[in-house]
């Protein structure tokens, strides 16, 4: 039997069996079971080279962001209009057969931007090209899960669950669970709140289904046995997702007013253009890209030209900012000076450490230059760059 076969027979072994305290032991190991399966289930099969059917495109850009939805829901208009780029468009289902990349200029930084096939149920599981499709979707940033508007609500859950069933979590944090294999020791359980979802037990046997015997399982918070097969299996990728509900020219304004109200979704129009800058502004909330301009002593600082760091991928702090600017320079700084939201004054001296945030100002101040600089340096720092004004000053610093 393949392992599609065995996980449908799991599942329907799961339907049928009653959910209670007492069947409860008995469904967790089924789930772990269908997880394991899952797991096999995306390592590429022997001899196949990965990719290399032309799903394989080269990250460009500050972030990458995948477009993913059933076929005709607009994906290919919406990455024309976006990124003026041309991607075919038509009426009939699977126009777009492969991956095709865009550029978003954005708010000073470029944002990449993917059309892809359409996918179906059962995508995860082969049908189409649904494992390529959500390969790219786990290499991404950011998901827009695109639907249109007028069909039915169950795209979305079919979508949701195609994705996590290959492991991509969507708008949710990792389970807050320590969980380290050890190799003697048995296992300690332990939680620093009550569980009200599993109990010790259902842990042992989970864990013993994975064959694990010595282990440290620290919960906390009150999570579920999904989210403990998640920390186990260690292979999930968590992501965030906008929705966003295409074609609403075709749809009442009451159901527009529905759909505009779920959270994270945004409502938009390619053929009339509508709202399409809100998706953008929505997009650059999500992606949480950090913009830090770079002051030279004395001048002013480029600012069309930022340092873009991401919480996400490799930090946002000072040392994260020098090292974004060359690979060396750590050791030459003394410590930098910042204006922007993150400083508490401007400017405010601050270590490696320092958390950056949005359209801050840095000026680095190097060890020598210290030596050399003398009395001089408070002079020519306390210059507040021109921009600063608008934005920042608006923003609430922080005490
Ligand atoms: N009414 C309406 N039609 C739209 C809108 N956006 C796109 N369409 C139409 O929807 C059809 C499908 O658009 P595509 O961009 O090809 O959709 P797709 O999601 O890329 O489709 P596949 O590549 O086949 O998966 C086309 O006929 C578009 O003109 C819209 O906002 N309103
Ligand atoms: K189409
Ligand atoms: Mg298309």
């Amino acid at each position: 039997m393949g392992i599609i076969e065995r996980i449908k027979e799991i599942e329907a072994e799961m339907a049928r069996t009653q959910k209670n305290k007492a069947t409860e032991y008995h469904l967790g190991q089924l789930k772990a079971k269908i997880a394991k399966l899952r797991t096999q289930l995306l390592e590429p099969p022997k001899g196949s080279s990965a990719g290399g059917d032309g799903f394989e495109v080269t990250k460009f850009g500050h972030g990458r962001v995948a477009l993913i939805g059933f076929p005709s829901v607009g994906k290919s208009t919406l990455l024309t209009m976006l990124t003026g780029t041309h991607s075919e468009a038509a009426s009939y289902e699977f126009t777009t057969l492969t991956c095709i990349p865009g550029i978003i200029h954005y708010n000073d930084t470029k944002i990449q931007l993917l059309d892809l096939p359409g996918i179906i149920e059962g995508a995860s599981e082969g049908k189409g090209r649904g494992r390529q499709v959500i390969a790219v979707a786990k290499s991404s940033d950011l998901v827009l899960m695109v639907l249109d508007a007028s069909k039915s609500e169950g795209h979305r859950q079919i979508l949701t669950r195609e994705l996590e069933s290959v492991g991509l979590r969507l708008n949710k944090r990792p389970p807050q669970i320590y969980f380290k294999k050890k190799k003697t020791g048995g296992i300690s359980f332990n939680s620093t709140l009550p569980l009200t979802h599993v109990d010790e037990k259902l842990c042992y046997q989970i864990l013993h289904e994975y064959k694990i015997h010595n282990a440290e399982l620290l919960f906390r918070e009150d999570a579920t046995v999904d989210d403990l097969i998640d920390v186990i299996e260690g292979n999930r990728k968590y992501i965030k997702c906008v929705y966003v509900y295409n074609k609403i020219d075709v749809i009442g304004i009451d159901d527009v007013d529905k759909l505009a109200r779920r959270p994270n979704s945004v409502v938009i129009s390619c053929n009339l253009k509508l709202n399409l800058d809100r998706l953008l502004s929505k997009m650059w909330e999500e992606m949480g890209l950090v913009r830090v301009y770079t002051k030279p002593q004395g001048q002013q600082p480029d600012f069309s030209d930022p340092v873009v760091l991401s919480a996400d991928r490799g930090g946002c702090t000072v040392e994260d900012f020098c090292n974004h600017i060359h690979r060396n320079l750590i050791k030459d700084v003394k410590y930098v000076l910042v204006w922007g939201t993150s400083a508490r004054h401007y400017p405010q001296h601050c270590g490696l450490g320092h958390v950056l945030q949005d359209e801050d100002v840095v000026q680095i101040v190097k060890k020598k230059e210290k030596e050399e600089g003398g009395r001089g340096r408070f002079k020519s720092h306390s210059t507040a760059p021109a921009r600063i004004s608008d934005r920042q000053k608006k923003a609430p610093l922080k005490t």
